[in-house]
Formats: C-alpha cells, structure tokens, sequence
C-alpha cells in the first residue's frame, strides 16, 4: 500500500526547501521503492492568497487523510498587516490543534561534521544528541480569555491565559517518560514552579506520571536556568519535557549548539502516532528567494516522517546517512559554512543528499 504525503510547502523560503524534499521523495520512489503518493496543498500566506483563508477547509481535509504531512514554514512582511485570524501564523496554529498534535519533538543533533559551526566550543557541544518534547496544543498559544480590551480608565490591556489541564499535563508527560525509555532514560521537565500555579500542577502530574517510570531519572529545572544550562552544558540532557512556549524558545536556543537553525527537525504527533513534520524555523524572508536556505532541516523532517508516521525505519537512515555523506564531502550551505568547505545553494545541497543516497 502507497504512503499519502500531503506536501504543504507555505511561503518565504518554505517551498524552496520543500522542493528539495519533493526530490529527496522521488528519489526514494524511484530508487529504492519507496511507496507513496504525493500530493500539495496551500497554507500560510499561501493559503490566504489561494482561498481567503490561513488554512483552507479542503487543506484540512487532505491533512486528515494522508498518512504524514510536510510542512516548509509560514508567514512574512506580505502579511503582517492582515486581521489576525487571516494571519499565516493561524493556519499553522490551527492545523496543529484540529489535528490534536500535542506532541512536537525536536531533535537537536550536533553531526560532528558542525562542530566548527556551533556558537560553542567543541568540547562543550561535541556528541550532543537532545530531545526537546514541546507541548503543542495547549499552554498561552491556545488558553482562552486571550485578547486586547480597553478597561473603564480608558487604558488599553493586552492578555493570554496560560492554562493546562491535568490529563494535557499527564499526556505530554507520558510521552516524555516513553521516549526517555528508548534512550537514555532521563527526563528533565522545564517549567516555572516557583511563581506559575500551571507549573506547580504540571510538576505534580509529571511527578505522578514518573511512578510509573521508575527506570527513568526525572529532574524538573526551572525554564531560566534551563536556558542558561543549554548553553553552559547542554549535553547534560537527554529528554526535555516542557510547555508550549518554553519549548518554543529553549529549540531555537538549541539549535544553535548544532550549527544552524537551518539543522532541525521536527514532528508533531497525535496520540496515534499521525503526524505533521517540519523544521523549526520559520519563513526567513530575509533570503527567501536567494536560493541559500538550508534544506537539511527539511530533509532530516522527511527522515522522521518515515520513521515516526510511515514505519519506514530503513528509509529512515538511508536519508540521515546520506546528510552524514554530503557534510563529510564538505558541502556547506552559507549558514553552517566554515572556512575550507564549499558554499553551496538550497538546490545543490538538495541534489547532493539524492547524489549520497545509498543501499
Ligand atoms: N513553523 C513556522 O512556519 C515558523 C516558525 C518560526 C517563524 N515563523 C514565521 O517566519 C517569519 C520569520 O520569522 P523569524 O525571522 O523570527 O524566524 P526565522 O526562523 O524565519 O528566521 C530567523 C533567522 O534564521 C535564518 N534561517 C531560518 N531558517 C533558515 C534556513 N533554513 N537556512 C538558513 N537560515 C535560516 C533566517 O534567515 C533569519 O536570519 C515570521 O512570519 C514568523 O512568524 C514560522
Ligand atoms: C510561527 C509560530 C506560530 C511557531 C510557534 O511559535 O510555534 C514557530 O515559532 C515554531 O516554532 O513552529
Ligand atoms: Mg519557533
């Protein structure tokens, strides 16, 4: 039976990169007979432009019924201006909570390859292999009351809710506790229990939920110093379990430690394991259309694809084994570039990893 792969590849540099991974699937298709069917779809800017809407009904419906979903990034200048549910930024919001993707994991591997282009020094970072679980469907993002009103004083006031239920709480923390198991069975949840009455529930839950772990070390570490420990001594984590926001913020710090925002992944699972994959940054208006994003984050969001949603595991490290190939070659998009490699463009890069793709 054939995979359904929804390809939503968004806007800025987002269908650049996509691109590279429509090839990278193609290639898998015709050479090493991977199964599966791809088919695009508009979201983001994109979709706004396409049918007035962030997320297009029909979008959502070819979401619901394919097996994994590709996501290159939303949002842009273009569309700053527009009414705030029109956003792009509310498309991306709202698939993630109509398809109840609470779970987002975000790898962050330093290939040794990089090392010279992490913002740390290579003994601190060298062999980093983290986990970051990021709550995705709950937390300020979603909390209602949320809005701006103007009180009797005639002051104008911005607010969020910052709201967790315990069975949210105790989900997250399961999948937390689930994946630590399958690797170094530590499990660290950030959150800020000293002034948060969310974070005071969340530690209770996750202290609960840790009884039926006992092979797994938990800590909790409040969110301040664990922004501040990713950066003294990251490789002092093995899972990261955190809300919604935090988790926002601590991944693109991480990122940093493996070279390039450019590098990493991530997957977006439901309680069955469905799941919508993209890298964790965003639309980078800045270079979009210059040709020079780094597709590898894109390709390696591929790799958990096969892995996390298509059962495809062989396919898996076939992709990641492949990057390992093109970065030992040298070849550097200018993000992750240093001084004797050769620069190379979203498309070259996109080309070599097909190039190093091996049985
Ligand atoms: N998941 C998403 O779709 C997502 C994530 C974050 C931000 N955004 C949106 O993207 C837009 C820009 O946001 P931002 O500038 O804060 O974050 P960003 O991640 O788009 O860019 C931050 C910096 O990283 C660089 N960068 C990002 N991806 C890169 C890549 N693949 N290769 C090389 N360099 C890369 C950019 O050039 C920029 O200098 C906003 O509209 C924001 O809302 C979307
Ligand atoms: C664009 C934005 C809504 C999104 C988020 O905050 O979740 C992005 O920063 C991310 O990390 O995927
Ligand atoms: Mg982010």
């Amino acid at each position: 039976m054939s995979h359904k792969i929804l390809i939503l590849p968004g806007d800025g540099i987002g269908p650049e990169i996509v691109a590279e991974a429509t090839r990278l699937l193609h290639a898998l298709k015709d050479r090493f007979a991977l199964a599966v069917e791809l088919e695009e779809a508009a979201i983001g800017g994109a979709g706004y432009d396409a049918a007035g809407e962030p997320l297009p009904q029909a979008t959502l419906d070819l979401a619901r019924e394919a097996d994994g979903v590709l996501l290159g990034a939303v949002g842009g200048p273009r569309y700053d201006q527009l009414p705030w549910e029109k956003r792009p930024e509310r498309g991306l919001l709202a698939i993630r909570s109509q398809l109840e993707l609470f779970a987002n994991l975000r790898p962050a591997i330093l290939y040794p390859q990089l090392a010279s282009a992490s913002a740390l020094k290579p003994d601190i970072v060298g062999g980093l292999d983290l986990m970051i679980l990021r709550e995705l469907t709950g937390g300020a993002y979603f909390g209602q009351p949320r809005g701006i009103r103007t009180r009797e004083d005639g002051v104008r006031e911005g607010f969020n809710t910052l709201i967790y239920s315990e069975p949210e709480i105790e989900r997250i923390a399961r999948s937390g506790f689930e994946i630590a198991m399958k690797r170094g069975r530590r499990l660290c949840s950030v959150d800020k229990a000293n002034v948060l009455e969310v974070s005071q529930l969340w530690r209770e839950v996750v202290e609960r939920v840790a009884r039926d772990y006992p092979d797994v070390a938990l800590s909790h570490m409040y969110v301040d110093n664990a922004a501040m420990q990713l950066v003294r001594a990251p490789k002092q984590f093995d899972v990261i379990v955190t809300e919604n926001m935090f988790g926002d913020i601590l991944s693109d710090a991480a990122a940093m430690l493996t070279g390039s925002i450019g590098m990493l992944p991530s997957a977006s699972l439901d309680a069955q394991g469905k799941g919508l994959y993209e890298p964790i940054h965003g639309s980078a208006p800045d270079i979009a259309g210059q040709g020079m994003a780094n597709p590898l984050a894109t390709l390696l969001s591929v790799a958990m694809m096969l892995r996390y949603s298509l059962g495809e595991a062989a396919q898996a490290d076939r992709v990641e084994a492949a990057v390992g190939r093109v970065l030992d070659q040298g070849q550097r998009t200018p993000d992750i570039w240093s001084e004797g490699c050769a620069k190379v463009g979203t498309r070259e890069m996109g080309e070599a990893v097909v190039a190093a793709l091996a049985d």
